[in-house]
């Protein structure tokens, strides 16, 4: 793995080990600088907290303060200065990624890391605008079968997780900040959750246990933060898709809805043979309209896998009976469906087609815009496609609006696509002709192994995509 540093664990003085920062965490000193609420952090004010004695830095679009973190930090205060003051996401994860940060850190929070533009407000909207206010920004209607709530929480892609702890209590998990609503009267699991990602409105609707107009929702009881790390999930189910990739869904232990949005990720964490392993995987969701894997459920997780023979995690998923457990954490992940573009071109090849799936999906299904998608799929043989019925039945019915082209390297080519690799001849065949406009309206997705990402970003570039233009997921 490049680290673009040497990699050395340093002695860490006495008193400073894992368990004494565990220990420092439960003392109830504040670590977080702040008395503990959650601010908005823009880069600029992130980037004035950058010394030893005051060091903040952004995971993952959260803000930590490791000020007291630093001489507990096992590759050295030298290290971990480099990344304070800034977005400090890709020098981690380049480093180590593996590393638990969230549990580590968890007492460290500060707030969210987010866009400066929501700075240059007036102060009057910034106010409104700010997630650590306390009051909460919510509609609620009811009809004798359902009640809706809507929340209005004013940050774009905000997080939201949402549970049915008892059959009349409910709570939502908004930017981390938890609070639980006593109902009037029983509801039923699952819910249906609607968001509107760019304005950050987020709608909830419950199913009434028994039919009937309620004088109230119930009462508000609880606001609380609650950070929270990993979810247990059980597995429902599993299905052959390739030869080496399974279909899994899986239920969450308790009543559970985890929203990830297209192109984000979760880690899933497991006890294999005696050893913690954890890795990020994208969730293909939302494939409800598949039939042949029955009716899928809003709250189930899906996961395409792909096992490889080393790959410790994979080959112990796919080798999961029904009932088994994994964990799973709270979604991760920086892309944003680009809502300036109207054409996206997907380069996947291989098992790097999953986030590309709820990609194509939402965009195809958007109530803001007309998106036009082209995926350029790259596989071996055609007996390695990843549903590739379910791809040519979506580009039939949006024929005007998916376009999929399937290249194959190992076997003559039967759909009369190119038979071969990405290269610039791929490229110069399948990607429009640009000039400086047309390009704006462009954007480019890559995701598959290391080498084809490397590869296809060196040969978008050459087409003129800017950074903001493309995102390849690593
Ligand atoms: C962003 C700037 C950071 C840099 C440049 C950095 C650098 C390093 C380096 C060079 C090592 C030694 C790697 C080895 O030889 O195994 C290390 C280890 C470690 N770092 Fe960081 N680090 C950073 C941030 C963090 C943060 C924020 C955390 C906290 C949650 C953290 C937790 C750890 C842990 C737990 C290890 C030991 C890993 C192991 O044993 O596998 N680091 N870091």
């Amino acid at each position: 793995m490049a680290t673009g540093t040497t990699r050395n664990k340093v002695a860490l003085a006495p008193g400073h080990s894992l368990m004494d920062w565990i220990r420092l965490g439960n003392s109830g000193n504040d670590l977080t600088g702040v008395g503990g609420k959650i601010l908005s952090v823009s880069k600029s004010e992130l980037a004035k907290h950058n010394k030893r004695t005051d060091a903040w830095l952004a995971i993952r679009g959260t803000v930590y303060n490791v000020t007291q973190y630093m001489d507990f930090h096992p590759g050295g205060v030298d290290e971990l200065v480099r990344g304070i003051g800034t977005d400090a996401t890709k020098l981690f994860s380049e480093i180590h990624a593996w590393v638990n940060y969230e549990s580590i850190l968890q007492k460290c929070v500060v707030g969210r890391l987010v866009n400066e533009e929501l700075f240059k407000l007036p102060d009057i909207l910034k106010a409104a605008t700010d997630v650590s206010e306390n009051e909460l920004n919510m509609d609620w209607f009811q009809q004798l079968g359902f009640l809706c709530f809507v929340f209005y929480t004013k940050t774009p892609y905000p997080e939201v997780s949402i549970t049915l702890k008892q059959p009349n209590q409910f709570c939502f998990a908004l930017n981390g900040k938890t609070r639980c609503i006593t109902l009037h009267k029983n509801v039923n699991w699952p819910c249906v959750v609607k968001i509107v990602a760019d304005i950050g409105k987020v709608q909830v609707k419950l199913i009434k246990k028994v039919l009937g107009l309620w004088p109230t929702f119930g009462t508000l009881t609880t606001t609380r933060n609650i950070q929270i790390d990993y979810w247990k999930c059980e597995l429902l189910n599993s299905f052959d898709v390739t030869p080496n990739a399974k279909f899994l869904l899986f239920k969450y232990q308790q009543n559970l809805y985890n929203h990830v949005y297209p192109g984000r990720h979760i880690y899933i964490k497991a006890n294999v043979n005696g050893q913690v392993v954890s890795r990020p995987y994208t969730p293909v969701w939302p494939l409800v309209e598949t039939t042949e894997y029955g009716i899928i459920s809003e709250d189930t997780l899906c996961l395409l896998v792909k096992s490889y023979p080393n790959g410790k995690l994979s080959r112990h998923l796919c080798s999961l009976n029904q009932g088994d457990l994994i964990e799973v954490s709270r979604p991760q992940g920086s892309f944003e469906c680009w809502t300036s573009k109207t054409n996206l071109i997907l380069l996947a090849a291989g098992t790097g087609i999953t986030p590309m799936l709820p990609i194509i999906w939402n965009a195809l299904h958007s109530s803001i815009k007309k998106y036009n998608i082209t995926l350029l799929y790259f596989n071996k043989k055609e007996t390695c496609i990843i549903w590739k019925k379910y791809l040519d039945q979506k580009s039939a019915a949006y024929s005007s609006r998916l376009t999929v082209h399937y290249i194959l390297s190992e076997e003559e080519n039967s759909m009369g696509d190119t038979k071969g690799h990405i290269d610039e001849s791929v490229i110069t065949k399948y990607f429009p002709t640009l000039n400086e406009e047309s390009l704006n309206e462009h954007a480019v997705c890559v995701c598959g192994p290391p080498g084809f990402n490397k590869l296809c970003e060196k040969l978008i570039v050459q087409q003129g995509y800017k950074k903001d233009d493309y995102f390849v997921f690593g």
